[in-house]
Order: C-alpha cells, then sequence, then structure tokens
C-alpha cells in the first residue's frame, strides 16, 4: 500500500516537472534590451541600471534631480550602448510620467523592462509621524509605481513582451515596529503585482516583487538618523546587504521571470511563509513552499516572540531613562 503511495507522489512530481516549461517563461536577453530604472540615480536603482548596462541594455534613468555621474565608471568605457536621464516626480502627475516615457521610447525604443525602484523610507513611531507623510509615502512608493507601469503596460501588450518589477521591502511582508506608514506602501505592491500578473501572463508579460532587507544605501543612511531602537534591533536580524548584491539578484529573477525576488536565508523563509495566493514561476519552488511552510511558521513563532521582547526591553530601558530625566 505505502508502496502503491509512494509510487503515485513519485509519478505526481514527475509530470509537474514535464509540464514546467509550460508554466516557466523563457528568460528575458538584456543585450539590445531597452530598460527603464526609476530611482535609477541612487542605492540599489543606481545597482540595478549598471548590472543591466553590464549586460548589454539601454538604459533610461528616472529620479528627480538629473545624475549620471555612474556613467564615468571605469568598467563602462567601451560604450556604444545609451543611457538616458530624466528629471520627472513620479508620484504626482501621471501626464508629466507618460510624456517623458513616450519620450524615451522614441529614443531608446519600446521599454522590454519596467523596474519600479524609486522610494523613500520613514521609520517612527505611529504617533510621531506627521499625518500627511503617510499620504506622501503612499504616493512616492504605491503610485510612483503604478504611473510608469500604467505608461508601459500598453505597448508590452502589444508586443506581447516584457517584463515589470516592483521593488518592496521585507517590511511589505511583515509589518514591524516604527513601519506603519512604510510597510502599508511597501504590502500594497504585491497586491498589485498579484491583480497586474494574473491580467498580463497571457501578454507574456511578467511580473517580479523583490524584498531585499536592509540595505547599505545613501536612503538607507538616511533613515537611519531617527530610526526607533526597536526598529533598527528587530531589522537587523536578518542582516545588511550591499546594494550590487541585491540589484544581481533582482536583475537575474526578474530575467528569469521569477514573481518572487527574495535575498538572503530571512528573506528566503519569509517569502515561503507568506505565499498566500502569489503565482510560482518554478515546481521546485512551489513543492518547497508546500513541504516548508509549517516549520517555517513554527520558526516565525520564534522571531516574534522575539521581536516582541525587544520592544518589551526598550520600553523598560526608556522607563528608566524618563525617571533618571525626572530626578536630574
Ligand atoms: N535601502 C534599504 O534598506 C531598502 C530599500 N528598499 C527599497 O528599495 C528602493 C531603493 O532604495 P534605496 O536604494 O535605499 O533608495 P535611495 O534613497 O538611495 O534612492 C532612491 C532613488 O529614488 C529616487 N526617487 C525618490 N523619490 C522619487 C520621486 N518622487 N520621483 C522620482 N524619483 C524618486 C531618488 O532620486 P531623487 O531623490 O533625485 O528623486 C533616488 O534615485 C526603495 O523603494 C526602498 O523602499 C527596500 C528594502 C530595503
Ligand atoms: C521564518 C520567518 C523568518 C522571519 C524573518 C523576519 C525578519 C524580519 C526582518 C525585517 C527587516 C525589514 C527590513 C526593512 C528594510 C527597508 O525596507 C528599509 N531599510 C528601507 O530603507
Amino acid at each position: 500500500m505505502l508502496l502503491v503511495v509512494g509510487a503515485f507522489i513519485v509519478a505526481f512530481v514527475l509530470l509537474l516537472y514535464m509540464v514546467s516549461p509550460l508554466i516557466s517563461p523563457r528568460p528575458l536577453k538584456l543585450n539590445g534590451a531597452h530598460v527603464v530604472v526609476t530611482g535609477g540615480s541612487s542605492g540599489i536603482g543606481k545597482c540595478i541600471a549598471i548590472e543591466c548596462f553590464k549586460h548589454g541594455a539601454f538604459i533610461t534613468l528616472v529620479a528627480r534631480d538629473e545624475v549620471c555621474d555612474w556613467m564615468n565608471c571605469e568598467c563602462l568605457l567601451t560604450i556604444s550602448q545609451v543611457v538616458l536621464c530624466i528629471s520627472v516626480d513620479i508620484s504626482k502627475d501621471y501626464g508629466q510620467v507618460a510624456s517623458v516615457i513616450k519620450q524615451a521610447q522614441e529614443k531608446l525604443g519600446p521599454v522590454d523592462m519596467l523596474i519600479n525602484c524609486a522610494g523613500k523610507s520613514v521609520a517612527a513611531k505611529f504617533e510621531d509621524i506627521e499625518v500627511g507623510l503617510f499620504r506622501r509615502l503612499m504616493e512616492t512608493n504605491y503610485l510612483g509605481s503604478i504611473y510608469p507601469t500604467r505608461a508601459v503596460i500598453h505597448t508590452m501588450k502589444e508586443r506581447r513582451l516584457g517584463r515589470i518589477v516592483f521593488v518592496s521591502s521585507q517590511a511589505g511582508q511583515v509589518g514591524l515596529f516604527g513601519y506603519t506608514a512604510y510597510s502599508p506602501s511597501k504590502f500594497a505592491l504585491r497586491g498589485l503585482a498579484e491583480s497586474l500578473q494574473m491580467e498580463v501572463k497571457s501578454y507574456n508579460i511578467y511580473i517580479t516583487v523583490a524584498y531585499p532587507p536592509d540595505t547599505d544605501t545613501p536612503g538607507f543612511q538616511e533613515e537611519n538618523k531617527d530610526k526607533p531602537l526597536e526598529t533598527k534591533l528587530i531589522s537587523e536580524t536578518s542582516g545588511l546587504c550591499q546594494p550590487d548584491q541585491v540589484a544581481k539578484i533582482i536583475v537575474n529573477d526578474a530575467v528569469q521571470g521569477n514573481f518572487n525576488s527574495s535575498i538572503g536565508p530571512d528573506g528566503y523563509m519569509l517569502s515561503a511563509l507568506t505565499c498566500g495566493m502569489s503565482p510560482v514561476t518554478s515546481i521546485t519552488e512551489g513543492l518547497q513552499q508546500i513541504v516548508t511552510m509549517g516549520l517555517f511558521r513554527t520558526i516565525a513563532l520564534f522571531y516574534l516572540g522575539s521581536f516582541d521582547s525587544i520592544v518589551r526591553r526598550c520600553m523598560m530601558q526608556q522607563g528608566k531613562c524618563a525617571d533618571v530625566e525626572k530626578k536630574d
């Protein structure tokens, strides 16, 4: 009996592997492709742009300030490729965004891959966040990803070709102390990505959502200036990455057409744990999720316990400090 069940399982898995080419897309060729990177002037976005450039892509960088300084980078001296720098605020006016994307397409051809990386983060306690900031983060991180996507999707559908990346964050998979304004704007990207993927898969367009941990960038340095100690200690759990490492992983996942792009061992566990109803792009990924979910939930409960105790300890510490100040 056991043998029959075993044989069935093996046959089932083999069958899945046989049909797997049907569900995984063909990799995108970066050589000669036109890649648009929002937030391409700094941090992760800049490294993504460099990575794509090294693979032979034509790049359009989008940011509010026009900075193309990495063009002087030593590694990029033999150049027949073009890098276009466009200055626009991606979060304000759809008309403006659509018009700059149109200009870029006229110069470098239709967009093959769009990387939505422009974003901002703020870490502070809920009641310390100025109320306008909740809206501004939603505008930059969420609407700022909608507008460029909306501007390229029609042509991608016509061409039956395209890749779109949303750079979320591990804080877009789990809500953490200090991220009441930031996390929701990153969670929103996942909802957008899942819905859009279902609409465009039959047009051979593949969406990737990337969930990086803390990454050493100018944006991260800025965020650290007034980050609550709790947020710092909790985030340290999954370590600090270098932006070029993160960029390599994101670009590779986007080229492969993987829906999920995670970084590091904690990132891998978080993605398996929070996969919900998101699409799979390989049989291996699906099988891993099925097998590991219970174990990862168990581990997650320990993590949650340790996060709670960090918050409690910080509260006690701050209580003590307040007492000392009162005495002084
Ligand atoms: N660093 C980290 O720890 C992590 C970052 N992330 C996410 O990765 C992305 C990049 O982060 P990081 O590299 O640290 O960021 P940086 O602050 O270093 O760079 C942000 C980039 O986005 C551009 N940008 C910001 N706002 C706008 C806007 N309204 N319109 C156009 N461009 C804009 C900036 O240029 P300019 O100011 O000139 O407009 C800059 O090029 C963000 O979405 C962030 O949330 C996710 C996880 C971890
Ligand atoms: C099995 C379960 C494993 C659970 C692991 C949990 C680890 C949580 C760590 C979350 C770190 C969040 C970093 C946010 C980075 C970010 O977006 C900002 N730095 C942007 O500037």
